[in-house]
């Protein structure tokens, strides 16, 4: 981590006079369960089948998804941070696909006075999905907000920080407490299984700007942003324990239909693999995700540790950041580098890996969608 830069203290935000948590939203009983997931799916044709299956994820959980509970945690981590730094910048918290709901939030911040608004995605990595899907909520918002006659605030998001320190230590942490926790005869011989949400090939392929576009479900920014951190950490718990554990980035979380192609190879056959080869242990480190949601509760610590039980594979799984204090810090980091990037001074950049700092703006073709619709905070914004 050698290379890595740290913002300095203090800083100022302006021009930016609040800042928009903005994540994916999560039922919060059971009757909340069908009509969430109306909204994620409405018009992305996700086979009923996955979806009755899905929604059996959630009712096993008493309908409740621990994600919204995990973003509220994350905005006191951050108001904190940023009472505790000097930082004077109000936080709202917005959704995709629940209450509170992205348009009713961006109305309240309107009726504030918030002329200037810095929006922080809770995906850290490039896709249609994690970023250009956000910024169409966002002008979606944007667009009801214009109908009801509210003076429009402008939205910049903040770059992808999947390789900000803040984000990538928790997570080393994480995984050498994870190791420490497996019996010590299969310890030293564990693998590391990074994993993420898989995504349509063809998605993947096209994710980030025009010049990371590939072919063949073979790179994209997607993969190549998630075997950076992959690299960086396994590289740092080498470091600290000693040991190089052999590692790989697999996928989990596949829906659509079967004869489209998702990214590869799912993680429970990885299980199986890594099994039938010999590996004595495998620590699975969910790099995709921020906080323990479903996705992380269900197929991870359900199924596939239900996979591993039935195999006689012992596996743990390592910590998301969640509202880890270091990464509020980062996201102060981002807050200030952005603020004075746009005042058009140079910005303190906090980066590890190879990759470097991500790009601000999103350039035209960047994630595209199927059917192109309008998006805010990129150069293609129809908004100022
Ligand atoms: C890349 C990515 C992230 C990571 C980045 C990020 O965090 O944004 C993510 C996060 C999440 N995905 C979530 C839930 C769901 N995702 C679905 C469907 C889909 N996700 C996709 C991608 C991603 N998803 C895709 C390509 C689909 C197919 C249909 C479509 O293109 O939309 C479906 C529909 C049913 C199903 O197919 O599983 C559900 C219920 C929750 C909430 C969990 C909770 O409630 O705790 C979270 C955080
Ligand atoms: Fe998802």
């Amino acid at each position: 981590m050698s290379d890595q830069l740290r913002a300095a203290d203090g800083g100022s935000a302006a021009p930016y006079d609040a800042l928009l948590l903005l994540s994916f939203g999560g039922p919060e009983g059971p009757d909340d369960v069908v009509p969430f997931l109306e909204n994620v799916t409405r018009g992305r044709g996700i086979p009923r089948e996955r979806l009755k299956e899905v929604g059996q994820h959630y009712f096993g959980f008493g309908g409740v998804s621990p994600i919204n509970g995990q973003n509220r945690e994350l905005l006191d981590a951050l108001r904190k941070d940023f009472a505790g730094h000097g930082l004077d910048l109000p936080v709202y918290w917005g959704n995709r696909n629940w209450a509170p709901y992205l348009t009713d939030v961006m109305r309240e911040m309107a009726a504030d006075g918030r002329r200037r608004i810095a929006v922080l995605a809770t995906s850290a990595y490039a896709s249609y999905s994690g970023c250009r899907q956000y910024r169409e909520n966002l002008a979606d918002a944007l667009a009801a907000l214009a109908e009801e006659g509210v003076e429009l605030p402008r939205v910049d998001k903040l770059r992808h920080y999947f390789n900000h320190p803040g984000f990538v230590e928790p997570m080393i942490d994480g995984v050498v407490a994870s190791l420490a926790e497996l019996p010590e005869e299969v310890r030293s011989g564990a693998h590391l299984a990074f994993t993420t949400h898989s995504i349509p090939t063809a998605a993947a392929d096209t994710s980030g700007p025009v010049g990371d576009h590939t072919e063949g479900g073979e790179g994209g920014a997607y993969v190549k942003q998630h075997l950076d951190v992959a690299r960086v950490i396994a590289d740092e718990v080498a470091a600290r324990t000693g040991v190089a554990h052999p590692w790989e980035l697999v996928y989990q979380s596949r829906s659509g239909a079967p004869h489209i192609p998702w990214l590869e190879p799912d993680v429970c056959d990885h299980l199986e693999a890594l099994h039938a080869a010999g590996a004595p242990a495998v620590v699975m480190v969910p790099i995709g995700f921020v906080s323990d949601h479903m996705e992380v509760l269900y197929d991870l610590d359900t199924e596939a540790t239900a996979k591993a039980a039935e195999l006689g594979l012992p596996v743990r799984r390592s910590a998301t950041v969640g509202a880890d204090p270091r990464f509020a810090g980062a996201v102060r980091d981002l807050v200030l580098e952005r603020a004075a990037t746009e005042r058009g001074e140079p910005a303190a950049e906090c980066w590890v890996g190879t990759l470097g700092r991500s790009h601000d703006l999103c350039a035209v073709g960047c994630c595209p969608a199927r059917s192109p619709r309008p998006a805010a905070a990129g150069v293609d914004s129809p908004y100022a």
